[in-house]
């Protein structure tokens, strides 16, 4: 197969899909190749550099490359396996919550979880499948047929994905200045980490009742490599006058960001930028919206705070010091924090990660 060199032409609307409206305010996020950033192109390292520090989330151009076409094969395989598998009723899927036990993998219903203050539930389902159980590293959950049918493909939208998070943390490592491979081997991939893949799906809602279908929030690990195809995610951009802006779908393309752990990482020199997703714009309201992510995490025993070895990343100041968390914890904290249907009293702020710093609002 050849690739062209020049930057692919962007194909502003998903086939079949009512289109993103033009006149929605979209956050003007760069575009960058893949191809590019594994020849280590050194101008496109660069703007992932400066996209991980200033936003903190950028596209991902995937049609250029062998590794980037077949993961979006692969994603357009996981999209039909999404959909099939929120078919299922709700009590086959309730059987797959395992909160109760203490873990975020499997399903979450609508509205167990709240996306506010105020105590508003959330509007879409959830399916998150573990990288470990997918991978061989830890035993296997149960799960609906549709999946146990569909292991081969997410193992390969894993190794796929877990790769390109690799190329981004090799990048941001070396411009960071730490000692090689730091971040690297804090993300090995078959080691045990709570990297998943989720399944998201939103149905439309009632035009006179249209609300956050997902809270604000940083994502709670490392890189999140997202495929989504109707409008609805926003990002808060820094400053305290900010204001929501659409993340327009771009076929072709993964949205990728950073989340908490490159945060702690580097003492708040990367950014975590603060996200939500609401009701699609315009037109796309009324159709179901699917998303298909995949959350890279550090192993769970890393411990989550600023990285030694770099002269680059900001010290932690005499009085700024944070409670030091392990990666699992962390994200146990954050995932069954907010839920609704776990009989304790959900305490907002608990289960907050690092949205104060995305912020970048000096006090
Ligand atoms: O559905 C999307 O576009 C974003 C989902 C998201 O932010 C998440 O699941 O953390
Ligand atoms: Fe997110």
């Amino acid at each position: 197969m050849s690739f062209q060199t020049n930057p692919t032409p962007v194909m502003n609307n998903f086939p079949g899909l009512p289109p993103f409206p033009d006149d929605a305010s979209t956050a003007p996020l760069l575009r960058l190749s893949l191809r590019k950033l594994l020849a280590g192109d050194a101008a496109e390292c660069e703007k992932l550099f400066m996209s991980s520090k200033d936003i903190g989330f950028f596209y991902l151009d995937l049609q250029d490359v062998e590794q980037g076409t077949s993961l979006l094969d692969d994603a357009d395989a996981l999209f039909r396996v999404g959909e099939a598998l929120f078919e299922l009723s709700p009590e086959d899927k309730q059987q797959y919550d395992f909160s109760a036990q203490n873990s975020y993998f499997g399903y979450k219903a609508q509205g167990a979880a709240v996306v506010d203050k105020q105590g508003n539930l959330d509007r879409n389902e959830f399916y998150n499948v573990s990288k470990d159980d997918i991978l061989g590293v830890s035993g296997q959950l149960p799960a609906p047929e549709t999946l146990h049918q569909s292991r081969a493909r997410l193992a390969s939208f894993m190794r796929g994905s877990h790769s390109i998070v690799k190329t981004i943390l090799t990048i941001l490592n070396k411009h960071l200045r730490l000692p090689e491979g730091m971040l690297s081997n804090l993300h090995r991939q078959y080691a045990a980490s709570g990297d998943q893949v989720r399944f998201v799906k939103a149905p439309p809602q009632p035009v006179d009742d249209r609300r956050t279908a997902l809270g604000q929030h940083t994502d709670f690990g490392s890189v999140t490599v997202l495929f989504n195809r109707l409008g609805g995610l926003q990002v808060l951009p820094p400053g305290a006058d900010a204001e929501w802006v659409y993340v327009r779908p771009l076929p072709g393309h993964a949205i990728v960001n950073l989340g908490d752990a490159m945060v702690k990482f580097t003492n708040g020199l990367l950014r975590s930028n603060i996200h939500r997703v609401v009701a699609p714009p315009g037109r796309q309201a009324d159709s179901t919206r699917y998303s298909l992510v995949y959350f890279a995490r550090p192993e769970d025993s890393v411990l989550l705070r600023r990285l030694e070895g770099s002269e680059d990343i900001p010290r932690v100041m005499d009085g700024d010091a944070e409670e030091v968390v392990n990666s699992k914890d962390w994200i146990i904290r954050r995932a069954l924090g907010r839920r609704v249907d776990l009989g304790g009293e959900v305490d907002f702020d608990k289960a907050a990660g690092t949205e104060q710093m995305s912020r970048r609002i000096q006090v």
